[in-house]
């Protein structure tokens, strides 16, 4: 979101502000485009502009502070404890904040005067996409930073680096200008880099989508130079871990400028970033934007992850694994020795149900690992992150033990095992044996390190503790030489130590003997407060034992800290190790007790599936206590045949061609991914692209009407589809003009058929269509099978052979309450059109028929005089007068009125 920044002051300026305000005006002006969180005292203070955003965005009080050129300065504050909160509202909203804190004791500032300032800096540039603390990310969900270069030498070369701060994940695509909104879709960035002018080119080539927009921020060009950008490269990582002139130049430029970009927001600490992955573009399957949408891979269309294909197979148990799993759903693998080694590796756990729930158990005991690095290494780590690192390696140890011992291991497991045996034993015993069983989440207040582990530090605490006794003491010893009994020793943040009587016993002590020893501190409404020399003195070794276990335990933190810290690229390795196995296991455990099989994946063109289900409508009509109806597809073609089938689906309204086109799409994602699929048996030949154009929507927000979109969306079908593709469409043509629609659908299958020969699914209620099976070799109909029983349509959702003879269209408009007279109506029309239609009339003569029919608005059909007959019999029923005989008469005739309506 873009913020103006307030204007920089001149020197003319300045000279009126105050020194505060000056400083202000000087952190402000470097840092434009932040909301900046000032610092002073208890309080993040926002001013001028920023005060007015922010009072806004979070409903907090608009104050004023002094004036600035004559106009009332507008404040606004959030309290430290708080802070948090805040800024995670802030970040959502889209905003951008610098946190400035005071980098200095202000008993340090004092000595320069005491007008001086205290000196703040900006010490973290908070935005979108560099989060890493848990309150302000889903556990579950990655949270990317991307960024986008342009290079321009002859060609037009984009390349895009995108990176999770979080875990220190990094990947770097070269693409083609065509391939950058599916990308963008897949990855799903929380903040896009780019510098003006790449944003400036893209508009121009129409590249860049409106949604875009909303998550771009502006890069400065010096930090996406490609040159300037290998550079900080080279200083972030050495040469044995990633060598830069690997990356293409665009690469270079994308990658440097993200870590760029990471390390001015961290100002100086360092992510934990590691080398990047390169990701080819023929590694994955190909999903356009459009396509992740009609698919509701990860969210469903209305953005919510319940109905999503995500929600419905995620069963991981831990946090990277649900990532990891949202990863791979939303990129299936394209190399068919890839995916059938994690097959295997699922079948093998699918087997073996004991080790399963044994391995499932174990990962739960494993925290987030990677996050826990990653805040460690950004000096915003605490002591149950220490912890989190030792139970993880700890955990990782224990599932090595058991998968160790289990026979028949597919490589991926065997991998898996290796690196989780090589985990760092010292490490974890190290922490389990510093870190105490309850643990705070800060640091700074001690009290973390278990008693035991450092001889110094128990001397310390005893001599806190005992000195503790000794306050006892002196309240009990007190007590009798005052001889008031509700004397009490007490602390608080403010007087320290103090001895409370209540008010009614306070003048006493105010009084000789007393007088000598108590000194009078405070006076309440019901009770007097005073201090002793004794006890003032107690206080200080209290304090100086606090301070030096605190001191202790802060270098304790260090060290731990350091020596994971040290062995950071060992532990990413063992997170990644953790998140798979999770991945596995749960694949494994949805594909067990879902009844899922296990897919034949190769290269051909085959996709024959036996008995195909669809893995989130199953789980919604079973959950509704009804079964799911299996079917089958088989689009299985050759090169020889000149591609692979299409199959045209007619059928009615709510027949189910939408669960059947989307089920066979999923099926090829799931087993892409590494996924048994919901099937009797499954033989697919690796999809390259996958195409699904299911439920149309209106785009309105960008000016693009329902059948715009579908246009547009057919034309990347048609133009990006190869051989190998996957193609599911449903209705095209039906946002228009009948005739148009149908040349339009007419002239799309031939095009699928002849040219591009990929596998497709078309449903239509163009029943037009069906005879294109006659000329054309690899089209075949099917429909979705209906009853029809008094009157009544049943939907079977049945896929077989044959066409649909018509839509019950108007049946369905019944089910769905559209008025008794409107469905008559409708009828009237339809019969007359049909028995038209059976003649030899031309379609424009069919046309004209409607010229034959009464018009609906000038002659509507007679409306019953009461809502229906039943209503009607209901209406004179009078219960009080009946008989029991009466009544069982008026029921049966009750119910014969219905089964006459029904037969009407
Ligand atoms: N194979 C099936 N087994 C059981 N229920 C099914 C099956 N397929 C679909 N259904 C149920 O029927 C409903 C309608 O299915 P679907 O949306 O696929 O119909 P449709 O033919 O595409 O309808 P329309 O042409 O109106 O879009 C689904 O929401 C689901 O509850």
């Amino acid at each position: 979101m873009d913020q103006t920044p307030i204007e920089a002051p001149t020197s003319a300026v300045t000279a009126g502000l105050t020194p505060m305000m000056a400083q202000y005006f000087e952190i402000k002006a470097v840092n434009p485009g932040y909301l900046l969180f000032y610092r002073m005292g208890d309080f993040y203070e926002l001013f001028f502009e920023d005060a007015e955003i922010a009072s806004a965005a979070l409903g907090i009080v608009l104050t004023k502070r002094g004036k600035h050129l004559g106009e009332d300065i507008g404040m606004c504050g959030v309290p430290i404890h708080a802070a948090n909160d805040y800024l995670n509202k802030l970040i959502k909203l889209g905003h951008r904040v610098a946190i400035c804190e005071q980098v200095e004791d202000p008993a340090e500032a004092k000595k320069r005067g005491s007008k001086s300032v205290v000196k703040r800096d900006v010490v973290r540039l908070v935005t979108p996409g560099t989060l890493t603390e848990d309150d302000h990310l889903d556990a579950r969900s990655a949270n990317y930073l991307a960024a986008l270069a342009m290079v321009r030498h002859g060609d037009t070369d984009f390349a895009l680096a995108w990176a999770d701060i979080s875990t220190g994940e990094t990947f770097v695509a070269d693409l083609s200008a065509e391939r950058l909104a599916d990308e963008l879709a897949r990855i799903g960035p929380a903040e896009l880099l780019l510098t003006d002018q790449t944003r400036q080119a893209l508009v121009e080539r129409h590249l860049f989508a409106p949604a875009w927009a909303e998550i771009a921020a502006s890069l400065a060009p010096e930090i996406a130079d490609s040159e300037a950008a290998a550079e900080v490269l080279r200083r972030t990582f050495s040469s044995d871990v990633f060598d830069p002139s690997i990356l293409s130049r665009a690469g270079r430029a994308a990658f440097g400028s993200l870590v760029g970009y990471v390390a001015q927001s961290q100002k100086g600490r360092s992510a934990p970033l590691r080398a990047p992955v390169l990701q080819a573009s023929d590694a994955v399957m190909a999903i356009d934007a459009a396509t992740r949408s009609s698919l509701e891979i990860l969210i469903t269309q209305r953005g919510q992850a319940k109905g999503s294909l995500r929600q419905s197979i995620d069963l991981t148990v831990t946090a990277p694994g649900a990532r990891l799993l949202a990863n791979r759903l939303a990129a299936p693998l394209r190399d068919g020795r890839a995916i059938n080694d994690r097959l295997d590796a699922v079948a093998r756990l699918v087997d073996d149900s004991l080790l399963r729930a044994r391995l499932r158990t174990s990962l739960k005991a494993a925290p987030d690992l990677a996050r826990a690095l990653s805040r460690l290494s950004l000096e915003r780590g605490g002591p149950r992150d220490l912890a989190a690192i030792g139970k993880s390696v700890a955990a990782a140890l224990a599932l090595s033990e058991d998968l160790a011992t289990q026979p028949d291991l597919t490589p991926v497991l065997n991998r898996l095992c290796t690196t989780l045996a090589a985990a760092p034993r010292g490490l974890a015993s190290e922490l389990a044996l510093a870190l105490d069983d309850e643990l705070p989440l800060l640091g700074r207040d001690g009290g973390f390190v278990r008693t035991g582990y450092d001889a110094t530090l128990d001397e310390e605490r005893a001599l806190g503790s005992e000195t503790r006794a000794v306050v006892a003491a002196l309240q009990a010893r007190l007590m009798d030489e005052t001889d008031v009994r509700s004397l009490k020793i007490k602390h608080n943040g403010v007087l320290g130590y103090f001895v409370e009587v209540p008010a009614s016993h306070g003048q006493k002590l105010l009084e000789a003997p007393h007088r000598e020893i108590f000194i009078h501190r405070q006076t309440l409404a019901n009770a007097m407060r005073f201090t002793t020399t004794e006890l003032a003195e107690l206080e200080g070794r209290i304090a100086k034992a606090n301070d030096a276990a605190l001191a202790i335990e802060t270098r304790i933190f260090t060290a731990l800290r350091d020596a994971v810290l040290e062995r950071t690229g060992e532990l990413q390795g063992l997170a990644d190790a953790l998140a798979e196995l999770d991945v596995t296991a749960a694949l494994a455990e949805v594909s067990a007790t879902r009844f899922y099989c296990r897919p034949q994946v190769d290269d051909s063109l085959a996709f024959a599936i036996v008995g195909g289900r669809h893995p989130v409508v199953e789980q919604m009509v079973r959950a509704e206590g009804q079964s799911f109806v299996a079917n089958d597809a088989d689009l299985s073609g050759s090169e020889a045949l000149g591609g692979g089938k299409l199959w045209l689906v007619t059928g009615p309204n709510m027949g189910g061609k939408s669960t059947f086109l989307r089920q066979n799409a999923l099926i090829a994602i799931l087993a892409q991914m590494g996924c048994f699929v919901p099937a009797e048996s499954a033989h697919i030949g690796v999809v390259d692209r996958l195409f699904s154009r299911v439920g149309a929507s209106d785009d309105i927000a960008h000016g693009r009407s329902t059948f715009m979109v579908e246009m547009v969306e057919t034309a990347a079908i048609l133009n990006r589809a190869t051989r190998y593709s996957l193609v599911v469409l449903d209705e095209i043509g039906r946002g228009t003009a009948t005739f148009d629609g149908l040349s339009i659908a007419w002239a799309s299958v031939e095009a699928l058929h002849e040219t591009t020969g990929c596998r497709a699914l078309f449903a239509t209620h163009f029943h037009e269509l069906t005879s294109l099976a006659k000329t054309l070799s690899r089209v075949a109909n099917v429909t979705m099978k209906v009853r029809e029983w008094e009157g009544e349509v049943v939907f079977l959702h049945e896929v077989g052979p044959g066409a649909a003879d018509r839509s019950y269209g108007i049946q369905v408009a019944r089910l769905a309450g559209l008025p008794a007279p409107v469905i008559q109506r409708a009828r009237q029309v339809l019969d007359v059109l049909e028995q038209r239609s059976a003649g030899t009339a031309s379609s424009k003569d069919k046309a004209s028929v409607l010229d034959d029919l009464p018009l609906f608005a000038h002659h509507p059909a007679p409306a019953p005089k009461s809502q229906d007959p039943i209503h009607e019999a209901l209406d004179a029923v009078r219960p009080d007068d009946m008989t029991p005989k009466q009544a069982i008469e008026t029921l049966y005739e009750l119910k014969k009125l219905r089964d006459d309506a029904r037969r009407r």
